[in-house]
């Protein structure tokens, strides 16, 4: 697989005057370094849809920042679709789609097509190929009653689709998007996160996210790189990162009547409802089937769903055992 992004030793210091607001200091401020990015690698190949997770302050925005261009780094190397994104980044702004989530690429006051307009020129476009990758955009992510309204009457999810829209009009083959979905409602985060997937396996595209949401790795991204602190803790493909911290299986078993019961090693009863019994497996301890068959014999079972756990558990636990190494 060719590499789209190859990172090596990546860093960033950000180096500022410490505020202390008394008179004096104004004349000799105390300056703090902080390591936002320090030392990372890695490379990322075609069509593969990456999310760098972490808590807050790891250095996520940084790293996308650097890549993107925006932000040169202290120290290290990036090359992006064969360019060196602080060096060449107009070059690179042609080929790469950016969203970062805060921020607007759009014209407040105009409405969505003419901004557009406005991007189908900065980015040198014919007017036909535009016309028609606009079309299709329009038509996929229902825009069509939002053309023609300015942008700041928009809702976020409006306004979001919208941004999203705008990355993709000059064709990039690389997308990079920095918190798609923070601050949308649970049906705005569904369209979003179905269209970056969808889109980008029909375009062959290259995603790199970041998100404080785990349904956003688990439904867009196949890989995943979570930070910490400047560093990688963990870069492993979504299912696998479940399968090496966990190895659990969450199972609910639908009953009309009481609730299942079971006294088997390696299986712990979770807070469940009244027809539905939630049951956690640890898998080294017990067989998915062995508890389904179990549970079964005892009857009355109307229904049986399988499913990994949350992704929030699954972070919650890569920190848990980086920080006890
Ligand atoms: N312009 C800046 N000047 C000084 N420090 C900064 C600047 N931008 C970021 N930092 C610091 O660098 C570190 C990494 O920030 P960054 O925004 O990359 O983290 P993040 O993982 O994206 O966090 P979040 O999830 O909160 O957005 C943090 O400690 C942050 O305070």
């Amino acid at each position: 697989m060719s590499a789209v992004i190859t990172v090596k030793s990546l860093s960033k210091a950000y180096r500022y005057a410490k505020r202390r607001g008394g008179f004096f200091e104004a004349f000799s401020p105390e300056h703090v370094t902080v390591e936002a990015v320090a030392g990372v690698d890695f490379e990322i190949g075609v069509g593969e849809r990456v999310a760098i997770i972490g808590p807050n302050g790891a250095g996520k925005s940084t790293t996308l920042k650097m890549l993107s261009g925006i932000l040169e780094p202290s120290s290290g190397e990036a090359s992006v679709l064969g360019l060196t994104p602080w060096r060449e980044r107009k070059a690179l702004a042609y080929k790469i789609g950016v969203v970062f989530g805060q921020r607007s690429q759009l014209w407040g006051e105009l409405p969505a097509r003419e901004s557009f307009t406005l991007l189908r020129h900065i980015y040198d476009q014919e007017a036909a190929p535009f016309a028609k990758r606009l079309g299709e955009l329009t038509e996929r992510f229902a825009l069509t009653d939002l053309l023609d309204q300015p942008v700041h009457r928009m809702s976020l999810g409006q306004r979001m689709r919208c941004e999203i829209t705008a990355s993709l009009l000059h064709g990039p083959g690389l997308l990079f998007l920095d918190e798609p979905t923070i601050g949308l409602d649970v049906t705005a985060k569904a369209a979003i996160r179905d269209f970056i997937r969808e889109h980008a396996r029909d375009h062959g595209q290259t995603v790199l996210l970041t998100s404080h949401d785990t349904r956003d790795i688990e439904l867009v991204c196949d890989r995943v790189i979570v930070v910490n602190q400047g560093r990688i803790v963990v870069d492993q493909p979504t299912d696998q990162l479940r399968r090496r911290f966990l190895g659990r299986k969450i199972i609910t078993f639908q009953s009309a009547g009481q609730g299942v019961s079971l006294n088997l090693p390696g299986v712990t009863r979770r807070p469940s409802e009244a027809h539905a019994t939630i049951l956690e497996v640890d898998t080294k301890l017990a067989r998915v089937e062995q508890v389904i068959a179990a549970a079964m014999a005892d009857g009355g079972i109307e229904d049986v769903t399988i499913e990994d756990p949350p992704m929030e558990e699954v972070i919650a636990d890569i920190y848990a055992s980086t920080h006890a190494t």
